[in-house]
């Protein structure tokens, strides 16, 4: 039985729980349980805080997880990346009152507060800066205004919260962060299904399934305006010198594929949702 780890709380747990229905598992009923059998599937869920699942996973105690990569690589733990998930995405950054600060040398001496004092310590040593780590449990963009801290290191990912506490993001990028799935070891039976699943789901998002009929002599100027994942399936129309063309289109493109289909001579152009895939 695979065990998985998801995060219970926090900016990564809606998404990754309804990923994982999505891709066909179980879901929880009571939104508080620790822990949740899918027989079917053959998998078992560990609902734990984000933070501490590269811990589980590094040390062997689960097979799986769910994280960000920026609290991966502060935990310092043994597991690594095997998918991006395709949401929650941010940036790592600096930030401080406006003015006060330009480069990363800037930082030597001066206190920095963070909830990741493992990936911005490390990013510091890396760059020869010595500064006064401040560690908070969370709403690190206060630390300046309050006093403890000169400058802080966290998440953006609109850049409002950073706004609104009246700072400004200096110096590098310290990482670019997403959800990922973590392990240890790829080749512990079932990750292979999970990671297909799930795939999936991106795919599912990410796509849809476009149809429409086209004179069989514009046919490969169709075809180039969208050439699909492998390539467009053609069907003869019957008692016509057209064909019916099927084809995976990106989402977002899908309007603009569409007019340009339709100048081009297309009728009937249709576009439906996939609601799951394995490529
Ligand atoms: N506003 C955001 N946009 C995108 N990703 C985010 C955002 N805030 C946090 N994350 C990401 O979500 C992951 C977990 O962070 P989150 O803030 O949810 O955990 P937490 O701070 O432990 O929980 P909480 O904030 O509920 O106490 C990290 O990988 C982080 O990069
Ligand atoms: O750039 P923005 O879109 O404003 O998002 C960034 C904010 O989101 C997260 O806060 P969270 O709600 O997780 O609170 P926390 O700081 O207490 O973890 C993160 O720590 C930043 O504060
Ligand atoms: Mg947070």
């Amino acid at each position: 039985m695979l065990r998985i780890a998801v995060p219970n709380k926090g900016s990564l747990s809606e998404t990754a729980s309804e990923m994982l229905r999505e891709a066909g598992y179980a879901g929880r009923r009571d939104p508080k349980a620790l822990h949740l059998l899918d027989e079917r599937n053959g998998v078992e869920f560990f609902f734990l805080r984000p933070r501490d699942i590269a811990t589980y996973v590094g040390s062997g105690a689960l097979d799986v997880g769910i994280t960000g990569r920026d609290l991966l690589l502060d935990s310092g733990s043994a597991a690594h990346e095997v998918d991006a998930l395709g949401f929650a995405d941010s940036t790592f950054r600096f930030a401080g009152t406006p003015g006060r600060f330009s480069t990363l040398q800037d930082l030597d001496g001066v206190r920095v507060a963070t909830s990741y004092p493992g990936l911005v310590g490390d990013f510091l040593a890396k760059h020869g800066v010595t500064a006064t780590l401040v560690k908070l449990d969370g709403a690190v963009e206060s630390a300046v205004r309050l006093g403890v801290a000169d400058a802080v290191a966290d998440v953006v990912s609109t850049g409002s919260t950073l706004r609104a506490a009246g700072l400004e993001i200096f110096g590098p990028v310290i990482l670019e962060s997403t959800a990922l799935l973590i392990t240890t070891d790829e080749t512990i039976p079932g990750i292979d299904v999970l990671r297909r699943r799930l795939q999936g789901v991106l795919v599912a998002r990410g796509y849809v399934m476009l149809d429409y009929d086209i004179p069989t002599a514009l046919l490969e100027q169709a075809t180039a305006v969208a050439s699909g994942i492998e390539s467009p399936t053609v069907s003869p129309l019957h008692g016509r010198d057209w064909s019916a063309v099927r084809v995976m289109i990106p989402r977002e493109d899908a309007n603009l594929i569409m007019d340009a289909l339709y100048d081009l001579g297309a009728r009937a152009i249709l576009v439906s949702p996939i609601h799951a895939a394995r490529l």
